[in-house]
C-alpha cells in the first residue's frame, strides 16, 4: 500500500437546512517523499480534503490510511500543518515557539532540541531567536512556522497556501528553501494552492480538481527535468512553460462547463 492511501472518499456538509457535497469519491496515492499539491477553483473541496487528511475530522464515507494505519484516532501519528497564517504565539519568542512543540509532546530531549536549534540556525533565524513573533517581517515568521513544524519531525506536511500572504520575491525565496529543506528531510508534502506556477515548480505530481461537486478532473505528473532544479529555477525551463499552458488550458475548460 501506498504511504498516504486516500480511498472512494467522499464528503457532505449537513446542515439544517442543506446538504453541500464537498468530495466526490476521491481516490489518490501518495508514496513517502513525494510532493503532490491540490489545485482547482475554489470550492473544488480541496481544503476538505486536506482537513480530512489532517484528521480533523472523518469523511463521510471512504477510506484513509497514512503508513498503513487509518488517519482518524490513531495519536501517534503526527502530522505537520503549514497555512497562510503563522499562528505563532505572540507571547513566546522566536526559540520557545520553536521548541514549544517538542515540549507538548514530551520530546525535548537534548537531541530533539539541539536538531529544532540547528533549523533555526540553517532558516537564517538565530539573529532573531529572541525577538517576537511582531518584530518580524511575514517571511521570517513563516520560516520560523516552517522550522516549528519540522522541529516535531511530522510524518507528513501539510501546507494550506503558506506562501499566498506574502509579497512575491518573499514567496519565491520561501518556495526554494521549503523545497530544499524537504528534498532533505526527505519528507511526503501535500500543497493546496490557487497558482498553477507554484504547483508546477514544487511539486512531483498536480491533481487538479473540479467543483460542484469536489472531484479530481485530472492528475499531471511533473517532468523529472523540473525536479531537479530548484523552484525559482525550474520557472525558467520550457518545460515549465508547456505544462502551464496544458493546466491553464484545463482549467479554462473546467470554467466553461461550469458556465452551462
Ligand atoms: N464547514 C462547512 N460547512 C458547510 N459547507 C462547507 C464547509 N466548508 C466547506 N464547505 C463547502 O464545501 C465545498 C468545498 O469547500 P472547500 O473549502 O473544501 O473548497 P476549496 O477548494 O478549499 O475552496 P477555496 O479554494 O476557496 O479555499 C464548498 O462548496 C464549500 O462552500
Amino acid at each position: 500500500m501506498s504511504f498516504l492511501s486516500i480511498k472512494n472518499i467522499h464528503h457532505t456538509y449537513f446542515s439544517e437546512k442543506s446538504a453541500t457535497e464537498a468530495l466526490d469519491n476521491i481516490s489518490l496515492d501518495i508514496e513517502e517523499g513525494e510532493f503532490v499539491s491540490f489545485l482547482g477553483p475554489s470550492g473544488c473541496g480541496k481544503t476538505t480534503l486536506l482537513s480530512i487528511i489532517a484528521g480533523l475530522f472523518p469523511p463521510t464515507s471512504g477510506n484513509i490510511q497514512l503508513d498503513n494505519k487509518p488517519i482518524h484516532g490513531d495519536k501517534d501519528f503526527f502530522i505537520g500543518y503549514m497555512l497562510q497564517q503563522d499562528y505563532l504565539f505572540p507571547w513566546k519568542t522566536i526559540e520557545e515557539n520553536i521548541t514549544l512543540g517538542l515540549k507538548l509532546l514530551k520530546q525535548d530531549d537534548p537531541e530533539s532540541k539541539s536538531k529544532a536549534l540547528k533549523l533555526l540556525k540553517d532558516f537564517g533565524l538565530e539573529d532573531i531567536e529572541k525577538q517576537f513573533p511582531k518584530q518580524l517581517s511575514g517571511g521570517m515568521r513563516q520560516r520560523a512556522a516552517l522550522a516549528r513544524t519540522l522541529a516535531v519531525n511530522p510524518k507528513i506536511l501539510l501546507l494550506d497556501e503558506p506562501f499566498s500572504a506574502l509579497d512575491y520575491q518573499t514567496k519565491l525565496k520561501l518556495e526554494d528553501l521549503v523545497s530544499e529543506t524537504l528534498k532533505v528531510f526527505g519528507k511526503t508534502a501535500v500543497l493546496v494552492t490557487h497558482d498553477i506556477g507554484e504547483s508546477i515548480a514544487m511539486s512531483d505530481r498536480i491533481y487538479l480538481f473540479a467543483a460542484k461537486p469536489g472531484r479530481i478532473h485530472k492528475a499531471f505528473p511533473v517532468p523529472g527535468e523540473l525536479r531537479s532544479l530548484s523552484p525559482f529555477e525550474a520557472r525558467s525551463h520550457p518545460l515549465y512553460s508547456d505544462l502551464f499552458q496544458t493546466i491553464w488550458k484545463e482549467l479554462e475548460s473546467l470554467e466553461t462547463i461550469g458556465e452551462h
